[in-house]
């Protein structure tokens, strides 16, 4: 079975706080990086991803599915990240395979949980796990991973406390960070920013000149191997 590819949006951001705003020098590079954001149902995924997109908690997402272009200048890199953001509803109605095609046309990953709710913490080690399992081969260098805790504001609700993730992140070797979605735009802005330093340059460069026909290759190249195997 074939892997939907999700409608695609572009946004503009230009970074206000101060630790951020970086002016790219005439050599600036200018790279692209596919970003996949993962986690269990209802922890605030999209609302993360929102927030670091046009600044604003709209409060409920709906279960659309998208591939947003963003770019952001990260140690004087230009990159346009492109952040597949999946609807858990979406992936319960899929077979593992189409999330194992999705980890392969990221080059990174934020994994999220809320910290109000222990299963979502709980299943982090199997997807590094899975992830890095994915992309073994594909290269030397370590693969880019945030572990962000969510809905830090509900504080009377929490159960995951700040410690566990920081050392279970550390433990699997991923950034770690500790947000509101709901009340902050500085914390997704930080997640995003964090995430694009832990992408090596030759990485990056990798992907250069890929956009939306990139993304199409990549899955062509997918389904055709596939389509190959099967044969
Ligand atoms: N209090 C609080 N609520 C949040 C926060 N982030 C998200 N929410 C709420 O949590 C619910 C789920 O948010 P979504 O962004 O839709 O979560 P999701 O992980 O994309 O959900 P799925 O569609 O199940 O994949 C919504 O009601 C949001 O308003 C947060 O930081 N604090």
């Amino acid at each position: 079975m074939g892997l939907r590819l999700p409608l695609r949006r572009s946004t503009s951001f230009t970074p206000d706080h101060p630790a951020l705003m970086e002016v790219p020098g005439p050599a600036a590079l200018k790279m692209e990086a596919n970003v996949l954001v993962m986690g269990a149902d209802n922890v605030g995924k999209s609302a993360l991803t929102v927030r670091f997109l046009t600044r604003r908690f709209i409060g409920e997402y709906g279960d659309m599915e998208f591939i947003y272009s963003h770019n952001l200048t990260v140690d004087g890199r230009e990159i346009l990240l492109h952040i597949w953001d999946v609807p858990s509803s979406q992936e319960q109605a899929e077979d593992g395979s189409s999330e194992e095609k999705r980890i392969q046309w990221a080059d990174s990953f934020v994994l999220v949980y809320s910290i109000c709710d222990r299963a979502s913490f709980n299943i982090l080690p199997l997807k590094v796990q899975f992830i890095k399992a994915a992309k073994e081969g594909q290269c030397q260098e370590k693969v880019p991973i945030v572990i962000v805790g969510n809905k830090r504001d509900l504080h009377h609700q929490r159960v995951v406390s700040s410690e566990e993730g920081r050392l279970l992140a550390l433990s699997l070797d991923c950034g770690f960070y500790e947000v509101s979605a709901a009340e902050a735009y500085h914390g997704a802005l930080m997640v995003f920013h964090g995430l694009a330093k832990l992408i090596p340059d030759t990485k990056l460069a990798l992907k250069k000149g890929t956009g939306i026909r990139g993304i199409v290759k990549t899955m062509s190249a997918v389904f055709a191997r596939k389509r190959t195997d099967s044969l």
